[in-house]
């Protein structure tokens, strides 16, 4: 096991993956910003250093900054957390390479290939694992568009090779658009992706959207730790996470997860990975949210190469300390459960704390003092967050400032016990979508599990 763990992150990643390390005995050392030299990471960790200032390019991002950090430290590895750097290759190849430092994640080669979506596709489509109908090369051609739109049906998505996250993804309801959407699709994979390469798939109306947490060791063991359902977004931001997901049946969960193992060990991926599928009924025409029936499919749509925000779920449905075996398995250890052990208990829900105002379209808070910040606890609450009362908020980087992690024996008591906790939540200082998550806890269409991907877009946005 290693001695002295980097945590290359902040907030409340930043100190999950510290709280994993000393459970483990190991030394924690933490990396900040100008901007965060009094955040709650720092304050966590055995010692800090200073990569930079508040932009993210010239610290968080800066890859020798970060390893200079490690090598001063003598950190004997880096965990990336999400965000950031988790999921650039080139710098978890950089430090596969440095003799004295560990990468904590997936192998550089395996990001490469997986974070490229027509080879991640092929891979996929080779193990047996059902992906989205659609092209797994790129298309060369409007033409190519209005032929895969004659043959599918409309709508068709076109989609960035080196995108991914909804970032990069256009969609064509019909042949007189093909044209226009494919370029500034292609415009944008060239922005945005540094590729121009874009491919098609049919686009899939109302689905479901079902992730599957993988863990792999470097023996090849790879387990699965069953699903996270995270149907409620908002513009491709999760907003509310919860397992397992109420629309799968059981046998649908058996197909999902073992798909889920097949990839991986396709894809010859190890420690901690996320599969993300799409689930829809049978006949296309079913009405949105409906419980999925036995002859519902899934479709693989692409692999998360790091740990995940909503990780949290997993862990309280399975008892799995996943960032311990992230550690762990970075440090040569085989898994020592079978897949047959892993269980998930109950139901989870995880709430993103995000200092945005919901009643103005989300728009972020601009900074603020916690003059109050008095978090809720009691059976099954989890917060995990890098906060004190009295803190300055940091805006510079993204609004989730903590999150909220509920379990019970079953969703009705998830949901009961949920309504507790954010009652008793009590946040002064700064704007949050606590209200929100209040509002969407009394709402029928969730209350009942049938919200699809485009509720909150389509209808209950409380701004419209
Ligand atoms: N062929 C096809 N059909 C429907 C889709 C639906 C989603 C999707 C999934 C989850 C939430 C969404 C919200 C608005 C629009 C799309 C979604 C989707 N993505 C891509 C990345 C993932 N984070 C969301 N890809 C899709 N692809
Ligand atoms: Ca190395």
């Amino acid at each position: 096991m290693f001695e002295k763990v980097l945590v290359a992150n902040r907030g409340e990643i930043a100190v999950r993956v510290m709280r994993a390390c000393e459970e483990l005995g190991v030394d924690t050392v933490a990396v900040y910003s100008e901007a965060d030299k009094h955040g709650g990471h720092v304050r966590h960790a055995d010692e800090a250093y200073n990569v930079g200032p508040a932009r993210a390019a010239d610290s968080y991002l800066d890859h020798e900054a970060v390893i200079e950090a490690a090598e001063k430290a003598g950190a004997d590895a880096i965990h990336p957390g999400y965000g950031f750097l988790a999921e650039n290759a080139e710098f978890a190849g950089t430090v596969e390479a440095h003799d004295d430092i560990t990468w904590v994640g997936p192998a550089a080669d395996a990001m490469e290939q997986l974070g490229e979506k027509t080879k991640a596709r092929q891979t996929m489509n080779e193990a047996d694992v059902p992906i989205v109908p659609g092209t797994t090369e790129p298309a060369e051609s409007a033409e190519e568009v209005k032929q895969f739109g004659d043959e599918y049906g409309y709508p068709v998505a076109i989609k960035a090779e080196g995108g991914g996250g909804g970032r990069g993804m256009k969609i064509v309801e019909s042949a007189d658009e093909a044209e226009s959407q494919f370029e500034s699709a292609k415009r944008e994979g060239e922005a945005y992706f540094d590729n121009a390469n874009v491919y098609l798939e049919r686009y899939l109306e109302n689905p479901r959207h079902i992730e599957v947490q993988i863990l792999a060791d470097e023996h090849g063991n790879v387990r699965h730790l069953g699903e996270r359902d995270c149907s409620l977004q908002r513009r491709h931001q999760k907003v509310i996470e919860e397992g397992p997901s109420p629309a799968l049946t059981d046998e649908l969960r058996e197909e999902i997860g073992a798909a889920a193992r097949r990839g991986a060990d396709a894809a010859g991926y190890y420690n901690a990975g996320t599969f993300e599928f799409l689930v829809e009924e049978e006949d296309r025409d079913a009405d949105a949210g409906e419980l999925l029936g036995p002859d519902a499919n899934f479709y693989f749509l692409e692999v998360n190469t790091r740990i995940q925000v909503e990780h949290t779920v997993t862990e309280e449905l399975t008892g799995i300390d996943i960032v311990k075996w992230q550690l762990r398995v970075a440090a040569g250890e085989e898994l020592d459960f079978a897949q047959e052990e892993v269980d998930l208990s109950g139901h989870a829900m995880e709430f993103r704390i995000n200092a945005e105002n919901a009643a103005q379209e989300f728009q972020p808070a601009t900074g603020g003092t916690l003059t109050t910040y008095d978090p809720p606890g009691g059976i099954g609450v989890r917060m995990d967050d890098a906060l004190s009362q009295g803190d300055d908020l940091v805006t510079d980087y993204d609004s989730m400032i903590a999150k909220l992690i509920v379990h019970g024996s079953d969703r009705e008591e998830c949901i009961a016990r949920s309504k507790r906790a954010l009652a008793e939540y009590d946040i002064e200082g700064v704007v949050t979508i606590v209200p929100f998550h209040r509002l969407m806890l009394e709402d029928d269409a969730f209350v009942a599990g049938e919200h699809t991907t485009k509720y909150l877009d389509n209808e209950l946005d409380p701004a419209r």
